[in-house]
Order: C-alpha cells, then structure tokens, then sequence
C-alpha cells in the first residue's frame, strides 16, 4: 500500500524530509520548507515594511533559493520590501565568472536589480592573482576578509537597509563547533545571531535560512528545478570548516536533529562577562566598519601591495596564548621572589 503524505493532503508521499523524517507529497514539502523560512522571518522581526533589502547572491544553492523564496513570501504575505541582487566578484576564473552567469539568470528570472562589485576594482586585485601571489595557505582569509567588506561596500552603494546572506542551518552549526574547537569564545557568543551589525554605519545581516537544512534546500532547488551553480571554489577549501562539515554529516547520519540541536547549544550558551568582546568602530583608513585599527582588510592589502602578505596573517591560536600568559606569570612570580630575597639582605 502507499504510503500517504503526512501532512494529510490525501496524496501520495514522495519524499522524507531531511528535518522530520516526515513522509510528505512534494507540494506539502514545499509549503513546510517556504513556511518555516517565512516563521523565522516573522518571530525574529528581520524586516520592515517599505526596506530595501540586497540578497547576497552567489550563485550557489543557498543563495539562489534565498532569492526564489524571499521573492515568493514577499508577495505572498506582503512583506512590501523592494529585493535587490547583490554579488562579489572575488575574480576566481573558472569558478566566480560561470556561477556569477547563474546571478544574472536569477536577476532575468526574479526581475531584481542587481549590482556585480568585484575584489578588482575596489581593492586593485582579483584572488587569482592573489593565489599566484601568496600561494594557496591564506588564500581563504583574504578572500573572507575582503568579501565581508565587499558586501559592506555594496550594500552602501544600493542603499538598503539590510543585507540577507544564504547562510542555512549546518553552516550556523559548523561555526559553532568550530569556534568550541578553537575556544573562540567571542566569536562563539555572536555565531548564532540571526541578525548582526546594524552599529555605527553598518548596514545588518540577516540569515532567514538559519534554520533551513542544507539538505533540505537541495532538495528544494532540485524539485523546483532552480537554475544554481555548484561547483567547489577552484582554490583550496577551508580545511579546518572541513573536518567541522565532515563531523557533523557524520553525526547527522545518527541523528538528524544534531543541527537544530547544536545551533540551540549556540544559542543558550552564557560566556562570561569578563571575555573580551570586540568593540565595533569606523576604521580610520578606509572608512568601513571594523573591529581593530586599522581594519583587517586594510592590513591584508597593505601587505599584498608591499609585497609583505604575511601581514596580517596569523592569529596566534589559544593554547599559545595560554603559554604566553602562563610564562608572564612566571616571570612575575621570579620577580617577586627575587626582590624577597633582596629585601632578606
Ligand atoms: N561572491 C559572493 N557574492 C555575494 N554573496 C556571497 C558571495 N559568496 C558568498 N556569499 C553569501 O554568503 C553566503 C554563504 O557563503 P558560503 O561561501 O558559505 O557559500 P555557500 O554555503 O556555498 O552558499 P551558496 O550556496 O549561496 O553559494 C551565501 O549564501 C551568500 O549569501
């Protein structure tokens, strides 16, 4: 016998659902999927009526299904936001130029404006030249760096009020193991944010996919038959978000709820009060929003144009720190006795 979609529509079930292991038709599946995203919209008040919003878009799944959904909720429940397609061109040939070819099927399609800034022209390199520069180790920090700040720089440039990011449930839950991993309690304090920014002259970010599954929204993409470009970046992947991906998939074969489950982890987690919280602020170089003077970006580019691209690099990890602090200790400790003794005296 057949088995019946759960959601009791009468149909037959063609699909379990990553999430629930529910037995759904595909018409039920699409109304959970776009009713989830449209109840973390609504409890967590992402928009306003009247914004300008800039989709992050890639070209990737996430994105490319941020854009379908955003556009669909947006007249469905008349969210009355005009939507806009925001894209970084890091200059990755072979990667960034075909997936941005998706972007602007996506901007035809979804008739959206959209603006293409590229890593070029606003800071005078693309990350191929980079790479050919610095080698393949720090490739992805400069290509991180300069992306958030690209994305700051553009959002400027459309005026929006804020900018949504495609970021779903297992990269939310990645960061968190991630930032335990490296005892990155700052970081580990702000990764679960649905919204972030919005101080000083920052535009907010906002991550409407936060509880979407990433296998959920394949296979959205893939029923809905969404035009996306999935292609890994050509330039080594991010190694140690490698083995925090590779961990989770392996947990979520146990257990599917481990995603949800972490990302509530994230979010109940107290980090005490004396942990060094960074403070945001302008940087006085370049103008942009920053944590540190100047701005990471800035000290990345100075490097790369003075041939120094170590500049920059290198955070020293926590159990360095550790000793580091430990051996002041010692050096303190040394010093007072050593004045004990010359007081005996
Ligand atoms: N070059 C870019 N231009 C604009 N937005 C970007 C770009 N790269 C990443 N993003 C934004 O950041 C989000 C997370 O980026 P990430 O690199 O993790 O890609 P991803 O998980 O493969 O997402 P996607 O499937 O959308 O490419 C993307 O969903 C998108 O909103």
């Amino acid at each position: 016998m057949p088995i019946l979609c759960k959601a009791e529509c009468g149909n037959k079930a063609t699909l379990k659902r990553p999430k629930t292991a529910d037995a759904l038709c595909k018409n039920c599946f699409f109304n959970a999927f776009e009713l989830e995203i449209h109840e973390t919209i609504t409890r967590s008040h992402l928009f306003k009526p009247g914004q300008r919003v800039a989709i992050a878009a890639s070209g990737g799944k996430d994105s490319t299904v941020l854009a379908h959904v955003m556009k669909l909720l947006n007249e469905k429940f008349n969210y009355g936001l005009k939507l806009v397609l925001l894209s970084i061109d890091e200059g990755i040939t072979g990667y960034r130029d075909d997936s941005l070819e998706t972007v602007k099927q996506n901007r035809d399609d979804y008739e959206m404006e959209l603006k293409i800034l590229s890593y070029e022209e606003l800071y005078g390199w693309t990350m191929d030249r980079i790479v050919e520069k610095i080698g393949r180790t720090n490739n992805c920090t400069f290509c991180g760096v300069f992306r958030r700040q690209a994305l700051d720089r553009g959002a400027q440039l459309l005026k929006v009020d804020c900018v949504a990011t495609g970021h779903n449930a297992d990269d939310i839950a990645e960061t968190v193991l991630m930032n335990i991993l490296r005892g990155d309690t700052a970081r580990l304090r702000r990764c679960t944010d649905i919204k972030t920014g919005g101080a000083e002259n920052s535009i907010p970010r906002v991550k409407p996919l936060k509880y979407t599954y990433e296998k959920e929204i394949v296979m959205y993409a893939h029923f809905k038959k969404l035009v996306y470009f999935s292609t890994e970046c050509i330039f080594a992947p991010n190694a140690y978000r490698g083995h925090a991906r590779a961990f989770l998939k392996d947990l979520e074969k146990i257990r599917p709820s481990v995603i949800m489950d972490i990302i509530h982890s994230g979010e109940q987690l107290q980090i005490r009060e004396s942990v060094k919280k960074p403070i945001r602020g302008i940087c006085s170089n370049c103008g942009f929003v920053s944590s540190c003077q100047p701005c990471k970006a800035c000290v990345l580019l100075e490097g790369l144009n003075r041939s120094l691209p170590k500049l920059g690099i290198g955070k020293r990890s926590k159990s360095e720190k550790m000793k580091a602090q430990q051996d002041l200790e010692r050096q303190v400790i040394l010093r007072e006795k050593a004045n004990l003794v010359k007081n005996d005296f």
